[in-house]
């Protein structure tokens, strides 16, 4: 892939200009028009993070989930922060993906495609505008691409130059993550050390017993004479919410084979559930390139409304394509997700079904934390399992929001984290995560229900 497009046909990018008059929801108010202009010049004339032929390859792996050949596994923080773009924190949150891919392919023996929440997730919709603390109004935290978590004037006002930072912090995760995964470390021979470094738990000694056997597996094949060249690295993919469009437009460039155009900030790239008004620039935006892409759907979506999305961003219906990450929370998905699931499955759509078990699953618990309940989030994958058993359709991953880290932020779990303990180690600065163990949990849990087939 190249920057520049050699052929002659009309610019692409074109196509982007146009869509920029659109309305676009949720975007930072940046306080210096000059200021914004340099940072998307700049961002304009970096490398691109991914490659067009990464992003193909994706959509060929999501269209074989839809097909129920393969289980997609998204995860990875609520949103990044550039102080978290730590070597130690990169490399805990790939090991628990990799550890609860593990569990999943061993435990319902079905490949997993492993797609981070991660190296671009950087800002955040808000529900307000504005946050109040003890009498002092200052604009929301949008993400570090945006503005700073901290209460100040100063540390709130949206900066463009974040942006410029936004792309270097996901410039080094995606090279770490690069690394670990086909440098050795995401080796399936190293099952056991992937569970090194975290604390004794139940679920820890459950992957413990689980790697054994996949040890004595390969043991056994290895004495079979089998190739294990294929088993030394695994693909991983990173995936964001294409939310600042002042980031997603410059880092989308002309893929020279095709003179299609890729967003290549990521390999996937989602529009929220506040931000996919048909005629908006969000939707536009997805439209116009060609990643696989994901849209977030709520209990209270409009099936038609719907429709007309998958008309919109996926007129050819490519298998892969488009995502519908459903988050209707535990109390609604039975109720919500049949009709809308009958319908795009009658209108002829090729639509991929992940579940996303948190976003629906928010409340405020009595001591002031924004909190989620690991039954809950068990309830709602569960609900998903359910809804497409009983319509013939497949239920085909789980995106979720987690840590390596020993947080406490959700209640639950086998170590009953209470209200009470949420202080101890709530380090999100937007929603709560799923810790090491609770994700660990989710994943033995979720193999169960995939072997119900
Ligand atoms: O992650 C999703 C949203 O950004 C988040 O839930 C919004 O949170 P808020 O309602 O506190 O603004
Ligand atoms: C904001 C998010 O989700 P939703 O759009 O579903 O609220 C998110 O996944 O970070």
């Amino acid at each position: 892939m190249t920057l520049v497009s050699t052929t002659t046909a009309p610019d692409p990018r074109q196509r982007l200009a146009a869509g920029a008059g659109r309305p676009a929801a949720q975007q930072p108010a940046w306080p210096d028009r000059a200021a914004l202009d340099e940072a998307v010049a700049t961002l304009a004339s970096y490398p691109p993070l991914v490659f067009a032929g990464e992003c193909d390859v994706l959509r060929e792996r999501i269209a074989a989930v839809a097909r129920g050949e393969a289980f997609l596994l998204q995860g990875g923080d609520c949103a990044e922060t550039f102080a978290s773009a730590t070597a130690d924190n990169i490399r805990d949150r790939v090991k628990t993906i990799l550890q609860m891919a593990a569990v999943l392919t061993y435990g319902a023996s079905v490949p997993v495609v492993k797609v981070g929440r991660m190296a671009g997730q950087y800002a955040k919709p808000r529900s307000s505008t504005e946050e109040t603390r003890e009498g002092v109004t200052l604009p929301a935290y949008r993400g570090d691409m945006v503005n700073d978590f901290d209460f100040t004037q100063a540390a709130r006002t949206p900066d463009p130059q974040r942006l410029v930072r936004a792309y270097h912090a996901s410039s080094a995760t995606l090279n770490l993550v690069r690394a670990f995964t086909t440098g050795g470390f995401a080796d399936l021979r190293h099952v056991h050390d992937w569970n090194k470094g975290f604390v004794a738990n139940a679920a820890n000694a459950r992957y413990e017993r689980l790697a054994k056997d996949i040890d004595k597996a390969m043991k056994f094949m290895n004495a079979c004479g089998a190739d294990f060249e294929a088993m030394r690295t695994t693909e991983f993919f990173s995936a964001h919410e294409a939310l600042v469009l002042d980031y997603e437009r410059p880092m989308t460039r002309v893929d020279s084979r095709t003179g299609d155009l890729y967003d290549t900030s990521g390999h996937f790239v989602w529009v929220g559930e506040r931000t996919r008004d048909l005629d908006g620039a969000h939707i536009d935006f997805v439209a116009s390139v060609r990643n696989p892409v994901g849209i977030k759907v709520s209990a209270t979506a409009d099936t038609d409304d719907l429709l007309r999305i998958i008309d919109k961003v996926d007129p050819r219906r490519e298998p892969g394509r488009l995502t519908f990450i459903t988050r209707m929370g535990s109390g609604r998905i039975r109720e919500a997700l049949p009709t809308i699931v009958e319908k795009v499955t009658a209108s002829g759509a090729s639509v991929t079904w992940v579940c996303d078990p948190m976003h629906g699953n928010t409340f405020e618990s009595a001591s002031g934390y924004k909190t989620r309940d690991f039954d809950d989030v068990v309830e709602e994958v569960e609900g998903f399992f359910e809804v497409h058993r009983a319509l013939g359709t497949v239920p085909g991953g789980i995106h979720v929001e987690l840590t390596g880290n020993d947080v406490t932020e959700c209640i639950g779990g086998s170590e009953r984290i209470l209200d009470a303990d949420l202080n101890l180690r709530y380090e999100s600065v937007c929603d709560p995560r799923l810790n090491h163990q609770q994700s660990l949990e989710l994943a033995f849990l979720v193999a169960e229900m995939l072997n119900q087939d």
